[in-house]
């Protein structure tokens, strides 16, 4: 089944109601009924437990090495009541301090196992957390190079770096410091509380009198915490979107002298941005000292009432002294707990969004079972079978398409802007597939050639012409990494772009885009030919640049054209006519059809539209 997805999240043959939610579509939507955050809640942890599976071993060594830490930490204020009831009246008694060095000695015990403890636990988490980190960002990269062109023209490239970048760092906090804050804070407030309750049950509950307003006061933290949170990633968001189309839209904010005003709209969203920023810290100082004062207050009431029961001898001085030093371990992670709430917070968003990349099926897939393609090699016969497409499904772009190229023939695709001419070659390449019908090759439906097979035989050179950052060399082997220097020097020589390319700083060395690498528009367009040239396909989709190159480089263009073009099948999307005359064939396209199908001379000495757009162009010429 290989219905064209019409937005990236949707998947063909489900109804929109229960999968609108599905792969990345629930990141467009603002609210979401309480269901669906449940089942995104739940995928998210299902991606974390797949994450962190293979550790499972090291991770349970992790727990026990936290709750050694946190039994030796716990034990300290213990031994310093016993050092105190037990091992200084000996020595009041003159019986020596033999007691109270035996005490001193376990406390330093516990501190250093503390220290080693909290020493491994560092080491083992941040192992655990780099190799997960490693892993997911493995996936992601791996997952968004499969997706279809589909999903990539849906979903656009400032979204897949935040999710590379922000969200992964997000999930880095979690496992960095987050992970460890709560595990502290749990087992500390737990060990506490019981350890209270062991030592003077009457004097722990009173200790422990604050717990329900603590325990009011933290929702009512999590509570806004939670509309403090959102209004940040919502403005943060905008000052992200802002700023990323100001700058990838530089040329033309500068032709049209925009940077006032841009600069102006980006004053406010900063400032929105700021007070959001502004109203979270505030939150975060309230909580903050809120649980210091609720801290300072408990240890002030468990003074003057444990002293008062010192007094009447039922405590003695030791447990006072030890449930003062508990009581201050109890309130410290507290106050962590805030910053990790935000932490959780990103990290649970990242997750939701990753997970939902990670879900997305690629809208063209591989086939099951792939066939070869007749005598093992492509030759290059094109036929599109009774094709419709639809990039949405109501409007159909191909509305019925029956064409047939035979091997070896160069086609001139020519029509107004917007009849269909790159959706055309687009399906070729198979970066779509056809709502209805049928593409082949050789005979072969498109959609049952493996990968390596299609990209072999069929390569489109689209007008971005783009350059990887590496040499020019690297670039011209883009599609055949395997090519000797010599084979990457030949294509060049054969397109033309030798001479140019030897005159660069370093030759075929030069970085490109670098200092002595920066390449006109014709140059880019040579490199990419000398790229497509050495890719050697049987099947070439020439998306011709609109730019018009001055008339040299259009010279060179052109000769550069006809060596890339002879022996193989070829299309160019044709936006000058003089690309045209070099071809063998003429397909005139009109809102998804083919209109006028012939030589280009039969063409012109007919009539119809491509002889009336011949004479327009010689007219240009003339005048
Ligand atoms: N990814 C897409 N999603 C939805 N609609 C699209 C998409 N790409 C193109 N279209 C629509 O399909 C129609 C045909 O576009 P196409 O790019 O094939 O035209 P074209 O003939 O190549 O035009 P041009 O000469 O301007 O490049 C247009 O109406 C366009 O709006």
């Amino acid at each position: 089944m290989t219905t064209t997805s019409t937005s990236p999240g949707t998947s063909p043959g489900k109804s929109p109601g229960t999968t609108s939610w599905r792969g990345v579509a629930s990141e467009d939507q603002d609210e979401l009924p309480e269901k669906v955050s449940i089942l995104l809640r739940e995928r998210s942890r299902r991606l974390l437990g797949d994450l962190l599976r293979p550790y499972r071993k090291q991770i349970a060594l992790l727990v026990a090495i936290i709750v050694v830490s946190n039994a030796a930490g716990l034990a300290i204020p213990f031994l310093v009541s016993v050092g105190i009831d037990q091992g200084i009246p000996p020595i009041a008694r003159g019986s020596g301090p033999s007691t109270l060095l035996t005490v001193v000695g376990v406390i330093l015990a516990a501190a250093v196992t503390q220290a080693l403890t909290r020493q491994a636990f560092l080491r083992l988490s941040g192992k655990i957390g780099q190799s997960i980190l490693l892993e997911l960002r493995r996936r992601v990269f791996d997952h968004f190079q499969r997706l279809s062109l589909s999903f990539h023209e849906k979903y656009t490239s400032g979204r897949v770096i935040s999710r590379l970048t922000s969200d992964i760092e997000a999930i880095a906090e979690l496992l960095q410091s987050g992970f460890d804050a709560l595990v502290k804070a749990v087992l500390t407030m737990v060990g506490t509380a019981v350890l209270l309750l062991i030592l003077d049950v009457h004097l722990g509950l009173v200790a422990l009198i604050p717990l329900p307003l603590l325990v009011l006061f933290t929702r009512w933290f999590r509570r806004q915490s939670v509309l403090v949170y959102r209004r940040t990633r919502e403005t943060v968001a905008l000052v992200i979107v802002h700023f990323v189309e100001s700058m990838t839209g530089i040329r033309a904010v500068q032709a049209f002298r925009r940077e006032s005003r841009n600069q102006e709209i980006f004053r406010q969203l900063n400032d929105d941005y700021r007070g959001a920023n502004a109203s979270g810290m505030r939150l975060g100082a309230t909580f903050m000292t809120g649980i210091k004062l609720i801290g300072n207050l408990t240890i002030g009431g468990v003074l003057f009432y444990g002293g008062s029961l010192v007094l009447q001898g039922e405590v003695t001085p030791g447990v006072l002294a030890a449930f003062l030093l508990y009581l201050r371990q109890f309130y410290e992670p507290m106050q962590e707990v805030s910053q990790f709430y935000n932490t959780l917070q990103s990290a649970g968003a990242a997750l939701e969004k990753l997970s939902g990349v990670l879900e997305e099926e690629p809208s063209v897939p591989e086939p099951r079972k792939p066939q070869p393609l007749p005598q093992g090699r492509a030759r290059g016969k094109v036929c599109f079978e009774g094709v419709r497409f639809a990039y949405v499904e109501e409007m159909p772009i191909l509305p019925r398409l029956d064409l047939k190229i035979p091997a070896g023939q160069s086609v001139a695709l020519v029509g107004a802007t917007g009849a269909g001419k790159t959706t055309l070659a687009k399906l070729i390449s198979r970066f779509y597939d056809p709502t209805e019908g049928r593409v082949l090759l050789d005979g072969v439906d498109l959609r049952t050639l493996d990968e390596p097979t299609l990209r072999q035989a069929v390569v489109m050179v689209t007008q971005e012409n783009f350059l990887f950052s590496g040499t020019v060399a690297d670039n011209i082997r883009f599609g055949r990494p395997d090519a000797t220097d010599r084979q990457v020097r030949e294509a060049a020589k054969a397109i033309g772009a030798h001479e140019f390319i030897s005159g660069l700083p370093d030759g075929y060395d030069t970085e490109v885009g670098k200092r002595g690498g920066r390449m006109s528009a014709g140059q880019r367009q040579l490199v990419a030919f000398a790229r497509a040239f050495l890719a050697d396909p049987a099947v070439l989709i020439l998306d011709e640049a609109t730019s018009s190159l001055d008339v040299p480089s259009e010279r060179l263009v052109q000769r550069a054209l006809r060596t890339i073009l002879a022996d193989r099948t070829a299309l160019i999307i044709a936006h000058r006519l003089s690309t045209v005359e070099i071809a063998d064939r003429v397909l005139v396209m009109d809102r998804g059809e083919i209109v006028e199908d012939g030589p280009p001379a039969r063409l012109i000495a007919a009539s119809g539209r491509f002889a009336g757009l011949h004479q327009a162009w010689l007219d240009s010429l003339s005048s």
